[in-house]
């Protein structure tokens, strides 16, 4: 579960406004919710802070329990390694390996999510591989160089990355705007089968409100902010 309450972050000290600024926002554990709003008005900074990648500026951001504002950087980290699964919009996948091995270094720094994916399989490259196929990535293509890959391919590595030792909190920012409008419905599909196996919470960043209706729950990122 999610709970922010008086949040407000901005990104230098001398801003007359803060780049966010949330009164209330509760996301309950399995929810899918699609987060949105008009280019500049902070959902990848929400996404930052979700992660723990930033700190807030002044009030709570509690994930599962956890008050992140009140965490050391190293502590976030650990924090994200540990809980959070991200799909970045450009993948951010190493080229120069297999899909087998990026979706591998998803548990890497994470003893906690190691430990969780061989409850899956007997080895991570075989847990990478389960999901992977799950993801619809065939067999064939698991030990090419990523660099190789369509960015269709590319996207499932990365949500297979994202996915493997099973991470309480899923956090996706604009990963179909590469897609057309058939392979971005069946991909996120997928995303959604996968969440629910887990029961994983799904926060999704995208500009293409067709996906709405896909989800539990709509954010307008603008109109929660003017909430009293
Ligand atoms: N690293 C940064 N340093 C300073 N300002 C930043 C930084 N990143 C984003 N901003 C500013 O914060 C504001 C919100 O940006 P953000 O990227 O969160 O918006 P967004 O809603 O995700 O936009 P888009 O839909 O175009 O991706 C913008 O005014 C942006 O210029």
């Amino acid at each position: 579960m999610i709970d922010i309450e008086e949040l407000s972050f901005q990104w230098q000290p001398q801003q007359s406004k803060p780049t966010l600024a949330i009164p209330r926002l509760q996301i309950a554990k399995g929810e899918h919710i699609f987060l949105h709003g008009p280019s500049g008005c902070g959902k990848s900074t929400l996404l930052s802070l979700l992660a723990g990648i930033n700190r807030p500026t002044t009030g709570k951001l509690s994930i599962f329990g956890c008050e992140l504002n009140k965490l050391s950087n190293s502590k976030r980290d650990a924090f994200r390694a540990d809980h959070i699964g991200y799909i970045f919009q450009n993948f951010n996948l190493l080229p120069y390996l297999s899909p087998i091995d990026n979706v591998t270094l998803g548990c890497q720094f994470s003893k906690q999510r190691h430990q969780k994916a061989l409850t899956c399989s007997p080895s991570l490259p075989l847990e990478a591989a389960r999901l992977l196929n799950a993801l619809g990535l065939d067999n064939q293509f698991h030990q090419q160089n990523v660099a190789n890959l369509s960015i269709g391919q590319q996207q499932r590595v990365a949500a297979a990355r994202a996915f493997i030792g099973a991470p309480e909190l899923i956090i996706a920012d604009e990963p179909t705007s590469a897609l057309d409008t058939n392979n971005r419905q069946s991909f996120i599909a997928l995303l959604f089968a996968q969440a629910q196996a887990v029961n994983s919470t799904l926060v999704f960043v995208s500009h293409d409100e067709s996906l709405q209706p896909l989800f539990n729950r709509s954010i307008d990122l603008v109109a929660l902010q003017e909430q009293i």
